[in-house]
């Protein structure tokens, strides 16, 4: 296959040839076009490292197969699955049961282990594991959250091991049970959910960042804080060696968004104020972040309409992170090259992808197609995920017009002269093979 006139993030026009699976060339190739690409802007594949797929036991909320083509239709080719299903991914039929669901994926994928009391290290470690993760340090859905001392234990095998560690840094203790005892009785968009994030603190955050940091510093792990929210935690784990991510709710909505949002805004860890989340977008913007991932986190509109104490936490988010950094590159909030960076090429060098992340030679053709004039309205009936619904409803987005992994077409959007909406099939592979 030969993509022509594709401009790349860094704003070079070139020509990109496919053979199988893997970039062929990249350059002034000429020849018979199989897809003029016009000036538009190519990226590599984007690399989600964090998202639940539900499968296995909830797949009324999500499917492998619905949250892969929802993924390739926002131009991400690589996802990596969160241990918190039914049974928990902790030991080795908990991984086998999953690896064997995976396979309806359509996008390539990881498959990460997790930790609790009862979790089987030695057989978790046979496994090709992603990354030991995410940890969790504190209750989350699925309530899988450990006490320090497990924590220790975990993150010293996965050191022996030579795994990374990726961790939801909360720390139970210090979160404010009175302001949710006292919070307001409204369900669904009339919750009072500016209390949720009273109650788990960024206080909570940064003290269990820190304390994972010195941990990991300690024994030598490599660690990734997961979805970090707080200027200051982002800053102790870049002291402290560590790697960290943001999601796209962090970065594009804030506590003044939970008067709309009600219990779709409710997350861990949760929105925080307008000051937060500028300071976290200039990280962002200035690399001291490493990775944007979406922590997609499906639940029923059903389930989220119920009061703020009892509604799930998490929000989806796979199809909408490179359509809204790219509405953000638009506007010049960051660069083209920045949005590249922090979806595709450093998730890919962190997690050890070396086939995957750039638009060069050699590399895995895992690659989306984009018209950046092309800046549509965020509507959550119209994304793939089986939540129906999205926090970024109105929001400006710029989606993929094709996506390919490894060489096969995964995704081609509907046009407004008739041609279908396309999915190819379940090409997807585990990247540890
Ligand atoms: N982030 C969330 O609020 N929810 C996640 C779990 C998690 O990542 O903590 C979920 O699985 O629903
Ligand atoms: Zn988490
Ligand atoms: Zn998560």
């Amino acid at each position: 296959m030969l993509i022509a006139n594709a401009t790349l993030a860094n704003g070079r026009t070139v020509d990109v040839r496919v053979e199988g699976e893997r970039i062929d060339a990249v350059g002034s190739l000429g020849g018979e076009p199989d897809v003029d690409a016009d000036g538009k802007l190519l990226l590599p594949g984007a690399i989600d490292a964090h998202v639940h797929f539900r499968e296995p036991g909830f797949p009324h909320k999500e499917t492998w197969e619905t949250g892969s083509r929802s993924a390739a239709a926002g131009g991400v080719t690589t996802v990596v699955d969160q241990p918190n299903t039914d049974p928990p991914t902790v030991d080795g039929a908990g991984f086998d049961g999953k690896a064997e669901l995976a396979r309806e994926s359509y996008v390539d994928y990881g498959i990460n282990g997790g930790v609790i009391e009862d979790w089987d290290p030695d057989e978790l470690f046979d496994r090709p594991l992603f990354a030991l993760g995410e940890v969790f340090l504190a209750d989350s859905t699925g309530e899988m959250g450990i006490d320090a001392e497990l924590f220790e234990e975990a993150v010293g095998r996965a050191a022996a091991e030579d795994v990374t560690v990726t961790v939801h840094a909360e720390d139970a203790t210090l979160f404010d049970e009175d302001a949710l005892s006292n919070a307001g009785e409204g369900v669904g968009r009339d919750a009072d959910a500016d209390a949720w994030s009273t109650y788990r603190s960024a206080d909570a955050e940064v003290r269990a960042i820190e304390r994972a940091c010195e941990v990991g510093s300690g024994s030598g792990a490599r660690v990734h804080v997961a979805h970090t929210t707080t200027p200051e935690g982002i800053d102790a784990a870049s002291e402290a060696g560590a790697t960290c991510e943001v999601c796209p709710h962090h970065l594009f909505l804030s506590r003044d968004d939970l008067d709309d949002l009600g219990t779709y805004g409710r997350m861990n860890p949760p929105l925080r104020n307008e000051e937060r989340r500028e300071a976290v977008f200039e990280r962002v913007r200035d690399g001291t972040v490493d990775l944007v991932a979406t922590d997609h986190a499906p639940h029923t509109r059903e389930e989220k309409e119920t009061g703020i104490r009892e509604a799930p936490s998490g929000v989806p988010g796979v199809e909408t992170m490179v359509p809204l950094l790219l509405a953000a590159a638009e506007r010049g909030e960051l660069s083209r090259e920045r949005v590249r960076d922090l979806t595709a090429t450093n998730p890919a060098r962190l997690f050890e992808l070396p086939r995957k992340g750039e638009v060069r030679e050699g590399m895995d053709a895992d690659l989306a197609l984009y018209d950046p004039e092309r800046v549509e309205t965020i509507r959550g009936e119209a994304l793939h995920s089986k939540a129906g619904w999205t926090p970024f409803e109105g929001r400006d987005g710029v989606f993929p017009e094709l996506t390919l992994v490894r060489g096969s077409v995964v995704y081609e959007r509907g046009e407004a002269d008739g041609k279908d909406e396309a999915f190819g099939g379940a090409v997807g592979r585990n990247v540890r093979g």
